[in-house]
Order: structure tokens, then sequence, then C-alpha cells
């Protein structure tokens, strides 16, 4: 018998509660297979310094470092937004979770479902055909960069080196090779030193894959092309920061934040998975968080982590599903909870 064995660390906000939902559908994918399921729940970020914990407690940190495979809900929020530097859970827990585990390649899919399609704020024909990846880099840029204030003001110091650099653009060149061979860097080369270093870089690379076509946008104007020609893009290699932004873009393009899952990796299987939304204070606690970014992000787990393709394809067919049937959360039209969206998808995968 096969197990999946994970780390499960629920975190802030929302993140517990579209935890359990993906928590119940990963239980009915291993009745469903025959596989045990071996997980630990963990604490991270203010749940963990609720508990009077550091925001990364060492017994959270060991056990991700042994299984390999960590699923992470969200964390932070306004209860800890007074708290400075590492202690805060997004600096504390979050990032040196990204770093120590060396998780640089951080993958952001957009597709719309044909079912939203309909009800997104955009036109059918901005939306139709829209199939992008964003790779973002994920262990530099100014997120790592020395930060801190002085009789200045503030500063926050950004830095990219060649090597780290030339590592996310291979993932993401190797990644157009299985898709439609276009990748879109973006960076800021007017400006920043950084972006120069980024673009000459990614060119470098560009170079090892003749058949894959490079395109190169300003971050800014990137913000306006995602919006007007979406289907334009296949693969979308960007740094630290401007990832980040750029795909909670994207989750306009797809619906909603709650439909956007993500996997954080390196090399070999190790690897995070969340979505890209955060702990949504302003729905906490109410039942009303789409769990459908969490739930495929527990699918990209098993598919990258266990190598488990066939079980990962049956929870996006449950999640396609339950879209199409309209069994979805209030953000997409629907009427249901968090975990009866859960339990909708639980048991479809199960029959
Ligand atoms: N990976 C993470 O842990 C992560 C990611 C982003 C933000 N955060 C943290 O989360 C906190 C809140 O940040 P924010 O409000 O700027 O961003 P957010 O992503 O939490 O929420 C932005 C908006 O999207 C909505 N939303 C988010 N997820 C949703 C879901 N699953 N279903 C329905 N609606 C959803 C929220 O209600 C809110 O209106 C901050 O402390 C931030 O640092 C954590
Ligand atoms: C919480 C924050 C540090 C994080 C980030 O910026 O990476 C979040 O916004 C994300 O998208 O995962
Ligand atoms: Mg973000």
């Amino acid at each position: 018998m096969t197990t999946i064995t994970f780390t499960y660390l629920p975190g802030d906000g929302i993140g517990p509660e579209v935890g359990q939902a993906a928590i119940a559908v990963l239980n009915a994918v291993a009745n469903k297979f025959g596989h045990g399921l071996d997980f630990e729940e963990h604490l991270i970020g203010g749940a963990a310094i609720d508990a009077g914990l550091k925001p990364l407690p060492d017994a959270t940190y060991a056990h991700c470092k042994a299984t390999g495979a960590i699923l992470l809900g969200a964390v932070g929020g306004p209860k800890w937004d007074h708290l400075k530097g590492a202690d805060r859970p997004e600096l504390g827990s979050l990032l040196p979770l990204r770093k120590n585990l060396n998780l640089y390649a951080n993958i952001r899919p957009c597709k719309p479902y044909a079912a939203l399609i309909d009800h997104a704020p955009l036109k059918r024909e901005r939306l139709e055909g829209v199939d992008f990846v964003v790779m973002r880099e994920l262990t530099g840029g100014i997120y790592f960069g020395d930060k801190g204030r002085d009789n200045l003001g503030a500063y926050d110091e950004c830095r990219y080196s060649e090597a780290e650099v030339e590592r996310i653009a291979i993932k993401a060149f190797d990644l157009a090779m299985t898709r439609r061979k276009k990748v879109t860097s973006v960076d800021k080369s007017n400006v920043l030193e950084t972006s120069r270093l980024w673009r000459e870089t990614v060119i470098k690379v560009a170079a090892r894959y003749p058949e894959v076509e490079l395109e190169h946008l300003l971050v800014d104007a990137m913000t306006m092309h995602m919006l007007t020609r979406a289907q334009d893009f296949d693969v979308i290699l960007t740094e630290n920061m401007f990832g980040d932004i750029l795909t909670d873009e994207a989750s306009v393009l797809c619906g909603s934040m709650g439909v956007i899952p993500s996997a954080s990796i390196s090399y070999g299987t190790l690897g995070m998975y969340e979505p890209i939304h955060g702990s949504a204070p302003d729905i906490a606690g109410q039942g009303k968080a789409n769990p459908l970014a969490m739930i495929l992000s527990a699918a990209w787990m098993l598919r990258l982590s266990m190598g488990m393709d066939t079980e990962a394809a049956a929870i996006e067919a449950a999640v396609e599903a339950a879209l199409d049937g309209g069994h979805t959360t209030g953000d997409l039209g629907g009427s249901l909870s968090t975990s009866e969206v859960g339990d909708w998808i639980a048991s479809h995968v199960a029959h």
C-alpha cells in the first residue's frame, strides 16, 4: 500500500477552513485508491505566535523537512500586524520556510474554467483560450534583501545573482518546452539594475532553447497586457515581487482569488503547495471561503511530490464537475459553504 505522507500547516484566517475541505478530499482519494493517509498538523504563523511559539516553530520546520511535502493554508492577519520583522507571521514563517527549503520556483496557473467565464467581470473574448502559467522566482529579490530603518527613513535591498536568475529561467524554458513553447519574461529593466541582469541572463538561457519564442515586457505594461491579450501568454517568467502582484491580477481572469493553486519546488520531489490567496480576514470564520485553490494545491502535491497523476486528475475532474454544476461558494455565484464544497468534491471523488 502506498501512503500519502505530508505536513499539514493550516495557519491563520481562512487557512484552517479551506484546509479542512482539502483534507476531506484527500481522505476520499486515499479511500478510493486504496492508499494510506499519514499527515501531521503543525502550527505556523499567527497560530504559532498565539500558542507562545515562534512563527515557524522548530517542530513544524523539522516535520516539513522530514516529509518534504507541505500543504499550507495561509498565514498572517490584522491581529499580528503590530509585530515587526521576523516576529511577523509572513516574514518569520512563510519566507524562511521557502528560503530554507530552497523552494525557488513558484508555479501559478491561470486557465479560466469554462463554467466561470459567464460570471467573470471581463468579456468572454478576453477569457476564452486563456491558458498561461506564471513561473515566479520565490527565494530572492527584494523580499530577502537587507531591510530596516535608519536616520533617513527605511530601506529594502533588492539583489539577484546570475545563478538565481539562471535556475528559474531554466525552469520556465523547460516548462515552455512541454507547452506552447513561448516564454514572456517580465522585468523593469528600464529602471532596475537587477532587472537588467535578469534580462541579460534570460537571453543567455534562451539561446539553449532555440525552439522557444522569447518575449520581454516591462512589468507596468504587463499589468495591462494581462487583461487585454492574456491569450498570447504561455509561460510568464518573473521575479519574486512582480510574480506576487501579477498572479493576484491573474485571479481576476480566473473568476476569484479562491481558485488559483500554487506549487513551490526546487529539485526532486520536495514541494510546498498553497493557494495564492491569503488569510482573507474579511471573510474568515464565516464559511464563505472558496476552498478550490487549496483543494487544487492538494492535487498538485499528489502529482508533483508523490507522482500520483491519476489521483490528482480525479480531484481536478471533481473540481470541474463542481463548477459545471454550480456547487460553489458565493464568490463564484453559488450558495454553498466552504465545507459543503469540500464535501461535494470529496463525494464526487469517491464515486
Ligand atoms: N500565502 C500566504 O500565507 C498569504 C498570501 C497572501 C496574503 N497573506 C496574508 O493574508 C492577510 C490578508 O491579506 P489580503 O487581504 O491582502 O489578501 P487575501 O488574499 O487574504 O484576500 C484578498 C481578497 O480576496 C478574498 N479572498 C481571498 N481568498 C479567498 C477565497 N479562498 N475565497 C473567497 N475569497 C477569497 C478576500 O476575502 C479578500 O477580499 C495578510 O496578512 C497577508 O500578509 C498570506
Ligand atoms: C504573504 C506574502 C509574504 C506572500 C508573498 O508575497 O509571497 C503572499 O502574498 C503570496 O502570494 O504567497
Ligand atoms: Mg500574494
